[in-house]
């Protein structure tokens, strides 16, 4: 089965990929572009018995209370098929009017199903049973409430599959509930995927021969799976790097990509590794070309101090502290660079998302760009580091412009 999740979530499409076993696609018109999503969608589901869609909050939410994005802009978009999950659990007839006015709302859209989640006893199943029939609405999966069912959220939502025991105690449950709760007759026909246009959603050959490496571990892990693929197939070869459990860097880098993530969950390990700390900073120094975003970021500042009010030291590349604070800072922004990065030009305007609850001590002196009206980010020809989380699978120009610079550094 391959997996999509719409919007620029990174957390959700790891338990797809935990599931699966394939990484999970973010289907994003706004960091890439309609044509961009369709391919994508295409091109992935080539060769799978099943495609399945992860939407973003309810099926009409878009960037700015817009439908821009939104999971019903992807089904208009793809001609897909909708699956309503609702939430049921202190509703009875009520769910009809719910179910009435999604199908309604916007009449291009087929509702194919609905899902009643947190049905509390057969009594309920029946109330709603009764109350959906007289719409025609097929009911294609039904799941009891179930409090062990529940996984631990955190700041920035879920708790992330590798670091959650809950959520690798449940496999078999789930399995189980996967096999008994769904009307899999009427289920797998909207499962199968539509004839593919053969276009990869990106169009690129092998550029040059560098090594790249990816900080991939519990503290850093938010990448779009076709960042990575788009540059293994402009020819960087990915060595994953641990900045919690390795050594040292490898030394045969020219370049290095900082993810975001939670540093600040495991910043006394992160402040600890001394050594792996040493042989970064030596690498920066060495001319090593360097692109991070947000907890890739804050890992090279001073340091990062956590939500408790502890302090631990990190890289000291930026003359700023990383402080966790209480709001979260969360959408989209159009951004237009300042100065020329290992990735953005000058000038270059860009759509990206910021994600993240920590907020730096002391602004750049001189910003990359202004993110919703404040000055934003450090950057130059061999670095890029910002708030901004950027898709480069939609502007391979981002990622082209970083392995033509790691060549240089090598
Ligand atoms: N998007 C991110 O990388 C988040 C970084 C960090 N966890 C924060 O909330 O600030």
């Amino acid at each position: 089965m391959q997996t999509f999740k719409v919007g620029p979530d990174y957390i959700d499409p790891l338990f797809h990929r935990a599931i699966s076993g394939r990484p999970c696609r973010n289907l994003d018109v706004i960091l890439t572009s309609p044509d961009y999503v369709s391919a994508c969608v295409g091109y992935h589901s080539q060769g799978m018995d099943a495609v399945l869609i992860e939407g973003v909050m309810g099926l009409f939410d878009g960037r700015g209370g817009s439908h821009e994005g939104s999971t019903a802009h992807i089904a208009q978009l793809l001609q897909a098929p909708i699956l309503l999950v609702l939430d049921v659990q202190k509703q009875a007839a009520s769910v009809a009017a719910v179910v009435y006015g999604f199908c309604h709302y916007n009449p291009s859209l087929e509702i194919a199903g609905v899902v009643l989640n947190r049905v509390a006893s057969d009594r309920h199943r029946q109330l709603l049973e009764a109350a959906l029939a007289p719409l025609g609405v097929p009911i294609l999966g039904v799941l009891y409430r179930d409090q062990a069912l529940a996984l631990p959220s955190r700041h920035l939502g879920l708790v992330p599959p590798q670091e959650s025991r809950e959520f690798q105690a449940l496999g078999d449950r789930l399995a189980h509930l996967g096999n008994t709760c769904f009307d899999w007759e009427r289920l797998t026909p909207l499962l199968a995927p539509a004839p593919p246009p053969p276009d990869p959603p990106f169009n690129v050959s092998p550029l040059t021969q560098v090594t790249i490496g990816i900080a991939q571990d519990a503290a850093f892990h938010f990448y779009y799976a076709d960042t990575l693929d788009l540059l293994r197939a402009l020819g960087a070869t990915l060595i994953p790097v641990s900045p919690l459990r390795d050594t040292h860097l490898p030394t045969d880098l020219q370049g290095l990509i900082l993810g975001g993530g939670f540093p600040e969950v495991f910043a006394p390990e992160l402040a600890a590794n001394h050594s792996f700390l040493g042989s970064l900073r030596q690498a920066i120094q060495g001319g090593l070309a360097l692109y991070a975003e947000c907890g890739g970021l804050m890992y090279l500042s001073q340091g990062i101090e956590t939500f408790e009010g502890h302090y631990y030291p990190l890289v000291g590349y930026w003359p700023t502290v990383a402080h966790m604070g209480k709001k979260l800072t969360l959408g989209y922004r159009q951004a237009t660079a300042l100065q020329t990065t290992v990735c953005v030009q000058a000038g270059e305007t860009v759509q990206g998302h910021e994600f993240h609850y920590s907020c730096l001590s002391v602004p750049p002196a001189r910003p990359l760009w202004q993110l919703a009206g404040e000055p934003e980010g450090w950057g130059n020809s061999r670095i890029h580091a910002s708030y901004l989380h950027l898709h480069w699978g939609g502007h391979p120009q981002w990622a082209i412009r970083f392995l033509q610079q790691a060549a240089r550094a090598g």
